[in-house]
């Protein structure tokens, strides 16, 4: 039975206001980008080319570790990918703390942590031999560079080879001139082949393209019915034929289907198997022949390691490809597949999946990935992520009230949304520089003080606010005084700070004690005064010592319990509750 799933409310008729949307988002992105950091895009990203002048590794270098360098000595449980082999590599800069310069002999043990730490890391042997070879080779020729350590020197080397490993550049999608652009995806089982389908159709909808899926996983009658369910979930038409038409027949009628409808991506699922098989490498190739792609895409699951380096292989030898899409990236602490696919099948990895939400697919950065494999954090793609959840004018308000000290519960209330938005904390906290390095638990205890902050928030009241009076004059005569009042105590928190009646209200309101909204109401004091600071410094033109967020943050949770209660007693008036509350460390976790 044949049927065109009509799960699409996008017209292909839109494609033209899209891409021109697209656009101008890149433009307003760049600007953003720029006033962000302080530097663009490409500015960013030639650090990742591999220079050896001395001026060049000494701006590398202070750019990497201004504020966040003694964060990639100190070990501690990472939360983010690649955290054990991040954590290998610290050992060898140790080795060299104190050394005046690199030299054969001093150089010997860290290199051999480096290639346990590889090694460790799931990577392949031969393409961690000629790593640290081409590592140490560099280290001893470099001599003395005035102002940069030894340490830092290597770590620049090692920085730059990982992104010559991973493929150096960005490889992009490759879309068709004419007709639709074809996407052929292949892969093990489960590797997450039918959720990249969706998922790498909701990332070409952000540009402006119009997509449409066909279902040619026959074999797993549930496959058809979860992308048909995808494809709703991301507005996006789904082809089916069943599971009684052979695969490369419903790729020719899903192409017809989609000529007729001037899609621009075509993005067609297959079948998995346990192993590569005979059948498996037969039936692809049918289907290739017949849609012609643009792009074959490998999907291999990160955490095979270098099984899924020898599987890129194997497929680009058995079918062709064009590159490889690494999933759950998101749950490797290795890195072993991300660092061996490029060297060993000479493909690239186009895109990489970060998680099971449907936006959590995005480009393979060399660049970047040498970042966090370093623990330096990726400070674009948090900018980008935030882009894109954050509206343009919703920035520029919120920077105004920053600067005139009038950040209030409603905009914090907006700003946690959107960065729950963003993904996980743990994702988030793992693309700032310095942040990578908090534990688990900091990021438990954080989550929870924002669900009860959040509670609290929600128990203010926002507005205008109905109040009722009821008089009664005996049993049956009673009158009820209805009044409409503006108490904005999400946009006034001063309201809250005057009153203990209202601190109490909203204790009770939102099931907490009076002493967490205390608490809560004393923190937005802060972060106003804290923020302002932040602000004037970055418009200054230099960004804050991250590492001194780090040390903001344990001291906080150094503050003695209780710090809320004490200064609750001493500050009766509102003066004395802003100002106590601005000069005290708050509670655990909150406004960090
Ligand atoms: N954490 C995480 N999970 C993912 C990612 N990509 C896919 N998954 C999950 O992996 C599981 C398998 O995904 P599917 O898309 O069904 O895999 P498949 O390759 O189509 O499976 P077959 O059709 O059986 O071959 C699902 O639970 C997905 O949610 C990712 O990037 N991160």
């Amino acid at each position: 039975m044949e049927a065109l799933q009509l799960s699409s409310r996008l017209s292909v008729n839109n494609r033209v206001t899209c891409t021109q949307n697209w656009t101008e988002r890149r433009a307003s992105r760049a600007t953003f980008c720029s006033a962000f950091t302080g530097t663009t895009n490409s500015a960013s990203l030639s650090a990742s080319k591999n220079t050896s002048s001395t001026r060049e590794i000494w701006s590398w270098v202070k750019s990497k570790t201004v504020g966040h360098g003694r964060s990639y000595r100190r070990s501690q449980v990472r939360a983010e990918m690649f955290g054990q082999l991040t954590s290998g590599l610290e050992a060898a800069w140790t080795k060299l703390k104190g050394e005046e310069v690199l030299t054969k002999e001093n150089i010997a043990e860290p290199m051999r942590d480096i290639r346990r730490a590889l090694l460790e890391a799931d990577v392949s042997l031969p393409v961690v031999r000629r790593f640290v070879q081409s590592v140490s080779d560099q280290a001893v020729g470099l001599g003395v560079i005035r102002g940069v350590k030894p340490d830092q020197q290597l770590v620049k080397i090692v920085h730059d080879e990982l992104v010559k490993l991973m493929g150096g550049e960005v490889s992009e999608l490759q879309f068709s001139k004419s007709g639709p652009t074809v996407i052929l995806l292949a892969g093990l089982q489960g590797v997450g082949k039918t959720t990249v389908c969706a998922k790498l159709a909701c990332y070409l909808k952000k540009q402006g393209k119009s997509c449409m899926l066909i279902a040619g996983d026959v074999y797993r009658p549930a496959a058809i019915d979860q992308l048909v369910i995808l494809g709703e979930q991301v507005i996006v038409p789904v082809y089916t034929a069943g599971t009684e038409v052979k695969p490369a027949d419903i790729a020719k009628q899903g192409l017809q289907e989609a000529k007729k409808n001037n899609v621009d991506v075509v993005i067609m699922d297959t079948a998995g198997r346990l192993q590569i098989d005979k059948g498996m490498m037969d039936e692809l190739k049918d289907v290739k022949k017949v849609l012609n792609p643009t792009e074959v895409l490998l999907v291999v699951d990160a955490m095979t390691g270098q099984e899924a380096a020898a599987l890129v292989t194997t497929f680009n030898v058995e079918i062709g490809i064009t590159g490889a899409i690494l999933t759950k990236l998101d749950g490797d602490s290795r890195g072993g597949a991300a660092l061996s696919v490029k060297e060993v099948s000479g493909k690239p990895i186009k895109l990489v999946g970060r998680g099971e939400r449907m936006e959590d697919l995005e480009p393979f950065y060399p660049n970047r990935m040498a970042g966090r494999v370093l623990g330096m954090g990726d400070v674009l793609s948090f900018v980008e992520k935030a882009e894109e959840v954050m509206r343009e004018e919703d920035a520029e308000d919120l920077q105004k009230k920053i600067m005139s000290a009038k950040f209030d519960f409603n905009d914090f209330l907006k700003q946690t949304r959107a960065v729950a938005k963003m993904g996980s904390m743990t994702r988030v906290l793992g693309m700032i520089p310095g942040m990578g390095k908090v534990s688990p638990a900091q990021i438990r205890d954080a989550e929870k003080s924002l669900v009860i902050m959040e509670a609290m928030i929600e128990a203010m009241t926002p507005g205008f606010c109905f109040f009722f009076h009821l008089i009664s004059f005996n049993t049956k005569q009673c009158l009820i005084l209805v009044w409409l009042r503006w108490t904005e105590e999400r946009e006034k928190p001063e309201l809250l700070a005057e009153s203990p009646e209202r601190r109490k209200r909203v204790a009770k309101d939102s099931g907490k004690t009076e002493q967490q909204v205390s608490q809560l109401v004393a923190q937005i004091f802060q972060m106003r005064v804290r923020m302002k600071n932040l602000m004037g410094v970055m418009e200054g033109g230099s960004i804050p010592a991250l590492s001194e967020l780090e040390d903001s943050m344990k001291a906080q949770q150094k503050a003695p319990p209780g710090t809320a209660r004490r200064k609750k007693r001493k500050a009766d008036s509102r003066k004395n509750f802003v100002e106590s509350a601005s000069s005290n460390p708050g509670p655990r976790g909150f406004g960090n």
